[in-house]
């Protein structure tokens, strides 16, 4: 069943009419949406539609060509540490070390954002332990498979302080087991009062945490792209694969 969002005066995540345009490709074409804390918003659409732009704008990464952009109230803008405070994101492959473990990472980004050492060991080994990585601890980044690299990248995201989250198809590469667990993460993260933005191809994973969807149309010569539009989250499920 679809989650219902707790009410708030202001939504965490606002975006109007945003869109964006390089080099004479149209990006992202005119989307607007919103989310309080607690809500989940899912991103949908064809390939090509512009989730991942959006979700870009929304993480600061890049300007939009018109529209407005607000974040916990603040315009993106990825050099404001506070900015950066408030919004976590998943966007790609995330940066790692090669001769630090998985350990050491999730350490590091704790500590890296205010933890002593001893809260930065337990809020790591929290998060192995809530993803079902616990043994890949001592693991380095160049010896996981590809599903375990991306619990991984959800963890070092999970990992640093947030009121937002926005997440690029979190889905990728996960077993039905891996998605129900990450599925489970980021409904407690909604419970406790984050907003999230998430762009997925994933029935399964929009259907158990959305709250609201956005669809975004594309190129309107594509005959996937199916229009702009917001809906409360129960028009969703009418793809055919699952989580890829
Ligand atoms: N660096 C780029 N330069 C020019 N055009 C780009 C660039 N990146 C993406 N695009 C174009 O922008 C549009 C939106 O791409 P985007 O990656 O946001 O789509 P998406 O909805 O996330 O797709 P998918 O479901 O395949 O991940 C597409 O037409 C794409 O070809």
């Amino acid at each position: 069943m679809p989650r219902t969002p707790s009410t708030s005066p202001s939504p965490l995540v606002l975006f109007e009419d945003v869109a964006v345009l390089q080099d004479d490709v149209l990006m992202l074409d005119d989307a607007t949406g919103s989310v309080d804390a607690g809500g989940v918003l899912a991103l949908r659409g064809a390939n090509g539609a512009g989730k991942t732009t959006l979700l870009r704008v929304l993480a600061g990464l890049l300007a939009p060509t018109t529209g407005r952009v607000r974040i916990a109230g603040r315009a993106p803008d990825d050099r404001d540490r506070e900015f950066r405070r408030a919004l976590a994101a998943l966007i790609g492959p995330p940066m790692t070390a090669r001769d630090l473990t998985i350990d050491e990472h999730l350490r590091f980004v704790a500590a890296t954002w205010g933890s002593g050492p001893r809260a930065a060991g337990e809020a790591a080994d929290a998060l192995l332990e809530e993803l079902g990585i616990s043994a890949l601890a001592r693991r380095y980044p160049h010896e996981l498979s590809s599903g375990q690299s991306q619990l991984v990248a959800i963890a070092l995201t999970l990992a640093r302080p947030s009121r937002v989250l926005a997440l690029d198809e979190p889905e990728q590469r996960l077993d039905p087991d891996r998605l129900e667990r990450v599925i489970d993460a980021l409904a407690r993260r909604a419970e406790g009062g984050a907003a999230i933005v998430v762009a997925t191809h994933s029935p399964r994973l929009a259907e158990a945490l959305a709250t609201k969807t956005v669809e975004l149309a594309g190129d309107p010569g594509d005959p996937g792209a199916t229009g702009d539009a917001e809906g409360d989250g129960t028009g969703l499920g009418d793809d055919a694969d699952g989580a890829r």
